[in-house]
């Protein structure tokens, strides 16, 4: 069974790699992106890309995934911290994610370890640099349980 995953990325994700190299190291978004192509290549997955700044655009995209992709690989950005809107499309949706961070939110300011997802998510990922999206598509594709398709 074919499977396709769906990696999205929230806001300022689109400057990763710009600045703050501490934190969030240098490699781009185009750059993770396209390591991830490669990946799903080599894990015969499908994989669709999105990144926006808008929290309705992420909450419309996650409602259009509903009985098209198997999972979500998703990295809010802020909106981790603050959106209902996002953890109800994804409960909407009823397909796994994995909850993903550059930086380990837990050694950040307090209000970054707040999560409006992990609790509903099938993993949560933080701190690995950009190698927690390698992670993340790599137990998404062999690991999580997915639900037949009909
Ligand atoms: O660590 C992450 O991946 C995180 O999701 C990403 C975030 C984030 C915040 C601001 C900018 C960026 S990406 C970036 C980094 C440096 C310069 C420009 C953009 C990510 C935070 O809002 C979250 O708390 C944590």
């Amino acid at each position: 069974m074919s499977r396709h995953i769906l990696l999205i990325n929230g806001p300022n994700l689109n400057l990763l790699g710009t600045r703050e190299p501490a934190t969030y190291g240098s490699t781009t978004l185009a750059d993770v992106e396209s390591a991830a192509q490669e990946q799903a290549t080599a894990l015969s997955v499908k994989l669709s890309t999105f990144q926006s700044n808008h929290e309705g655009a992420i909450v419309d995209r996650i409602q259009a995934a509903r009985g098209d992709v198997d999972a979500i690989i998703i990295n809010a950005g802020a909106y981790t911290h603050t959106s209902v809107a996002i953890r109800d499309a994804l409960l909407g949706v009823e397909t796994p994610f994995v909850e993903i961070h550059v930086s380990n939110v837990h050694a950040r300011e307090e209000f970054r370890r707040h999560s409006y997802l992990c609790d509903k998510a099938a993993a949560v990922i933080c701190g690995m640099g950009v190698y927690g999206y390698t992670a993340a598509l790599e137990f998404a594709a062999k690991h999580l349980k997915i639900k037949a398709r009909l």
